[in-house]
């Protein structure tokens, strides 16, 4: 088949190039981007005598006619209005960026501060959360795919929450990421002196993944109410670490809880759920499409601690487009993704 990227200077286009050039059934036909034309090594050195092929332009008419998918690696903003036009055409699209995602419009416009898509793109778009929306990711034509914060949290939360377990006034998740995540564009906050030997919170309560991560737990759990939400900018390039804290609504003993982690998620292969006592590291899924997950029932607070990482580039990104990619097209959920993380 062949895939189409959009963005691809950027760090997640980068990483689906690395993914999309060992996959067995995809096959790179073109890579774009909104720049001059020019050989994709002169923005990434790193794909030299590997990976050679020239930027295009980006023409929507050309790629809808040529490929069979294309992969949205762009802002938002730019993504929905690519979205917009490539969804009357005869080609399928992931979109990485967050102008699919939220189901009403207001919402969109509130957090993210751009114009919402069209009525008639966004309702064709299909929430890419893999282990949870296989079905549906199946059949779909135009998939949103999660970010990464609401990954890592929602992979977290999702075997409680879909159980009805949860006390819902109680939800607190305090997630940090690598400054990757933040894409390759210069700013203050991601600058070396500012980020290194530092550790900061950021966006406190009005970050856009909130609106997410609550969408799909309503959806689980009618009854649940906002969530506290925080994000914290680590001095690492790759990692999202959520730490989540929650009351059930009756006690349970660590071992139940990793019992009903691990029932959920059996045929899912990209979640591992830690054994008791054991809690997982960004490194440990660093460069992989894996999440793993470690969780400890507190008996004496009676809060359950959940913790979920990811690496924000591949599950919280390109791996989880690709792994949606699969889905859609019938293809073994891991091809092109079977990777071990890169340790240490
Ligand atoms: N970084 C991460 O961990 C995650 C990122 N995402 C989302 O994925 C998307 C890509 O993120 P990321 O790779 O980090 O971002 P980057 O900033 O690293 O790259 C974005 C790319 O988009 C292209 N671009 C910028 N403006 C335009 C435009 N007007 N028209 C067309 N293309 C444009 C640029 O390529 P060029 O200049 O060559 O056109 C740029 O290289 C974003 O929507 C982001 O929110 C989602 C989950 C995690
Ligand atoms: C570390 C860092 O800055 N991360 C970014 C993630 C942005 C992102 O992925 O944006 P969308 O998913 O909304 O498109 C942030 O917190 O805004």
């Amino acid at each position: 088949m062949k895939v189409a990227v959009i963005g691809t200077t950027g760090y997640g286009g980068g990483e689906l190039i690395r993914i999309l050039h060992n996959h067995p059934v995809f096959n790179i036909h073109s890579i774009h981007s909104s720049r001059d034309e020019m050989p994709i090594t002169d923005e990434f050195p790193h794909l030299g005598n590997i990976f050679e092929d020239s930027l295009k332009k980006i023409d929507t008419d050309a790629i809808a006619e040529e490929a069979d998918l294309v992969f949205l690696a762009t802002p938002s903003g730019v993504s929905g209005k690519l979205a917009e036009e490539f969804s009357v055409k005869d080609i399928q699209v992931v979109d990485l960026s967050g102008d699919l995602r939220l189901t009403n419009p207001d919402d969109y416009q509130n957090w993210y501060k751009h114009t919402p898509v069209k009525s008639e793109t966004l309702s064709q778009a299909v929430y890419g959360l893999s282990e949870w929306n296989r079905e549906e990711i199946k059949q779909a034509k135009v998939i949103a795919n999660p970010g990464c914060y609401p990954t890592a949290t929602l992979l977290g939360l999702g075997p409680v929450a879909a159980e009805g377990f949860l006390d819902p006034a109680n939800i607190i998740i305090d997630a940090k990421s690598g400054v990757s995540g933040a894409g390759k564009s210069l700013s203050r906050t991601t600058a070396f002196s500012e980020m290194n030997d530092n550790f900061k919170i950021y966006k406190v309560n009005e970050h856009q993944h909130i609106p997410e991560i609550e969408q799909q737990l309503f959806k689980w759990d009618g009854g649940l109410s906002p969530v506290t939400f925080s994000t914290h900018l680590l001095p690492i390039t790759r990692g999202i670490m959520a730490t989540i804290y929650v009351k059930l609504k009756k006690e349970a003993r660590t071992s139940e809880v990793i019992e009903l982690y691990r029932e959920t998620y059996k045929n899912h292969p990209f979640v591992r759920v830690r054994k008791e006592g054991q809690f997982p590291g960004v490194k440990e899924v660093c460069g992989s499409n894996y999440c793993d997950i470690g969780v400890h029932a507190d008996q004496r607070t009676g809060r359950l601690t959940i913790v979920s990482v990811i690496d924000n580039l591949m599950k919280g990104a390109a791996g989880q487009a690709v792994q949606n990619a699969n889905l859609m097209n019938g293809i073994n959920e891991k091809a092109g993704l079977d990777f071990i993380p890169m340790y240490p």
